[in-house]
């Protein structure tokens, strides 16, 4: 292992499923040993834009003796489809895929997302292995064992947790990374930041441009913090029974927009919106302070991340929020703070709470 990485351990439901989130550079040589001897068959799947490293990884584990196959899957959130998912369900089946086989993801939160549903699918449950290669797929997705794909309805409305056998978040891959992504990336990171950890913030506020650096070491602390954020609340509360719900901060009406948008915005993008909104919805019931409120917006609109979406979209808006996963019944229920670092959950039974709240973001 390069000696440089930094090692994050995830609790899984028992010993047998705790696994490693390893940082740092040159980790492609780790994969053998972590899928291990009874692996012989493995699937890579990646999006064009990754298809160099995906080959090369496919490559590698033929060197070590393993039969790897590759699947390119469409890019971004048109990956993940059901039709994507039946198509790789298509190519284990024809290369003869058992449970005692693996399949690894190379790319994006989008595609640790689509390969770790097909994981969790195949023969009711196969390995899984992420090597994400963006900074959301790094500091969120990849962790946590949420996988899913989107249907015309709204965001990850099918999926499982199927938690993955490790994580290799290789910082190399980032140096190809666009920038508008790494900035989407970094509304995850900020999110870490309101709920847990406030260092985070003091970091992005001290220098915007560093942060934003693929190459700098504060991003990679950045990094290091909001896995150990996500893994902490992963190893506690695995399937969402009630803690973890904090991870979803700004994503109640930040997949909404998504919906409305029909996917074309960027995951952070829609986060940053969303949180700013949960920001004004918890100040204008008394529960979060107005100098706290207002530090969204100079985060966010310092770190380049949208603040501000539009008034006319309010009822198809409301409409997907109805069916966030937080819902209960016709009970909208929000994750909003009481202070940096302490969120809670406000149940908001009247929708025109959120009318007025909206008001206070919408353009
Ligand atoms: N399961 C979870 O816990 C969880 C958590 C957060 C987000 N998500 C999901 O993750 C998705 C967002 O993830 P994302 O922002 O990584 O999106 P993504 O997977 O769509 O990747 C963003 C874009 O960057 C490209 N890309 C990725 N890595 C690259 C690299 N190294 N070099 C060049 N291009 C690269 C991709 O091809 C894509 O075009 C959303 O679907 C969101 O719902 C899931
Ligand atoms: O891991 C979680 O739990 C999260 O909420 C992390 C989110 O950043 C992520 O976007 C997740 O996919 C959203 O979960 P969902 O249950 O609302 O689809
Ligand atoms: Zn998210």
């Amino acid at each position: 292992m390069n000696t440089s990485s930094t090692v994050i351990k995830v609790s899984g439901e028992n010993a047998a499923n705790n696994y490693d989130v390893v940082v740092g550079r040159g980790l492609l040589g780790n994969l053998p040993d972590i899928l291990g001897e009874r692996v012989r068959r493995v699937l890579v799947i990646h999006p064009r834009a990754l298809r160099l490293t995906g080959d090369t990884v496919r490559d590698e584990l033929e060197s070590a003796g393993f039969t790897a196959v590759t699947a390119e899957i469409p890019d971004a959130e048109e990956g993940k489809h059901i039709q994507v998912a039946a198509f790789c369900w298509q190519v284990l089946g024809q290369n003869d895929f058992t449970r005692s086989d693996a399949i690894v993801a190379v790319g994006g939160g989008a595609v640790t997302d689509l390969a770790g549903f097909v994981a969790a699918t195949w023969l009711r449950g196969v390995k899984v292995v992420h090597m994400p290669t963006s900074l959301l797929g790094m500091v969120d997705a990849s962790v946590g064992g949420k996988t899913g794909i989107n249907t015309a309805e709204g965001k990850n409305l099918v999926g499982a947790f199927h938690p993955p056998a490790a994580v290799l978040a290789d910082l190399d891959t980032l140096d190809t990374l666009p920038k508008n992504e790494l900035i989407s990336g970094m509304a995850e990171v900020v999110k870490c930041g309101f709920i847990a950890d406030s260092a985070i913030l003091d970091l992005v506020e001290k220098d915007p441009a560093e942060v934003t650096d693929p190459r700098s070491e504060t991003l990679r602390e950045l990094i290091e913090r909001s896995i150990a954020v996500k893994a902490k609340v992963v190893s506690e509360d695995l399937k969402e029974s009630g803690l973890r719900e904090i991870l979803n901060y700004g994503h109640t009406l930040g997949h909404a927009i998504e919906l409305v948008e029909r996917y074309s915005w960027r995951h952070g993008a829609a986060v940053s919106v969303g949180m700013m909104f949960a920001a004004e919805l918890a100040r204008s019931v008394g529960r979060l302070s107005d100098a706290d409120a207002d530090r969204h917006r100079s985060i966010l609109e310092g770190l380049g991340l949208p603040v501000t979406y539009r008034r006319d979209r309010w009822q198809g808006l409301l409409d997907g929020m109805r069916r966030d996963k937080k819902s209960r019944g016709d009970l909208l229920r929000f994750v909003v703070l009481d202070g940096i670092a302490r969120p809670g959950i406000l149940d908001v039974p009247d929708t025109s709470l959120l009318f007025a709240a909206y008001q206070e973001i919408a353009s």
